[in-house]
């Protein structure tokens, strides 16, 4: 199964230079993590692998199948990096309400909305409406409405930011319970937190993927005497200085 961008370009302005200009990628097996500094274009890569956001030139496709179809909405989840409450829904509803829109039937969605919010650890807030969620529960609610369609390619914009230090530890044994070929691209800037978890990293910089490869690849970029702990961290770092990039 591969998700992939085939020499894509992507502007919010035409006026503009585009964010994405030929971006080409292909989602490797397992956990890639997405990092970048700020405006790199993560956020923008994740919407049109999403089908959310369209090229305006390449291609984004599943397996060959072109972005945009039902078969590709329901295979592929998005969580977005703003969340927006509806301030109508309970966190039970507003679950159920993705795992609709993404073609279950009323009384599966229903169901799995109970599953998935307890995967986050959220069973205690189904009945509250999501506005009065707090912004760390919020973003739970975003991991649950990903996970609650069965999807085979999760896209999480910075899943992490916000969540105290234990729903992080949560967050990654759920990661690591995602069983079969699930694939995983997820942005953050708690390099520390998953870098090292992951299978794959990319790092994209002014539209452009400025590294790829393997976890071990990427923290070969330690600079020796590195802390234990800070690995990830300062190979992120070095690797940007590296390449020229004052982030
Ligand atoms: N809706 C929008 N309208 C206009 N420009 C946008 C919009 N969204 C993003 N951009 C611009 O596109 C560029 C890439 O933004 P993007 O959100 O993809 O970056 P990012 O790597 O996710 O950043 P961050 O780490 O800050 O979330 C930035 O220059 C940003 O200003």
């Amino acid at each position: 199964m591969t998700l992939e961008l085939s020499n894509c370009t992507y502007g919010y302005r035409r006026w503009k230079t585009p964010v994405l200009r030929d971006f080409s990628y292909a989602l490797p097996e397992g956990l890639t993590v997405l990092l970048g500094p700020n405006g790199a274009g993560k956020s923008t890569l994740l919407k049109l692998a999403a089908s959310v956001n369209r090229p305006q030139q390449g291609r984004v496709t599943l397996d060959g199948a072109p972005a945009g179809t039902p078969e590709y909405r329901q295979a592929v989840a998005w969580m977005p990096q703003d969340i927006v409450p509806m301030p109508t829904l309970t966190a039970r509803e507003y679950v159920a309400y993705i795992g609709w829109l993404k073609g279950m039937n009323r009384a599966e969605a229903w169901q799995q909305a109970r599953r998935a919010l307890g995967r986050v650890n959220l069973a205690d807030q189904a009945g509250t409406r999501t506005n009065r969620l707090s912004g760390g529960q919020l973003r739970r609610v975003g991991v649950a409405g990903a996970l609650v369609h069965g999807a085979r390619v999760l896209l999480l914009d910075e899943p992490t930011a916000g969540m105290d230090p234990y729903q992080r530890r949560v967050f990654r044994d759920i990661l690591r319970s995602l069983t079969g070929d699930v694939r995983v691209l997820l942005s953050t800037h708690d390099v520390a937190d998953l870098a090292e978890e992951a299978d794959h990293v990319t790092v994209v910089y002014g539209g452009s993927v400025l590294h790829h490869g393997n976890t071990d690849s990427f923290l070969t970029h330690t600079p020796p005497g590195t802390l234990e702990g800070r690995a990830a961290e300062a190979a992120y770092t070095a690797l940007l200085r590296d390449r020229g990039v004052a982030a």
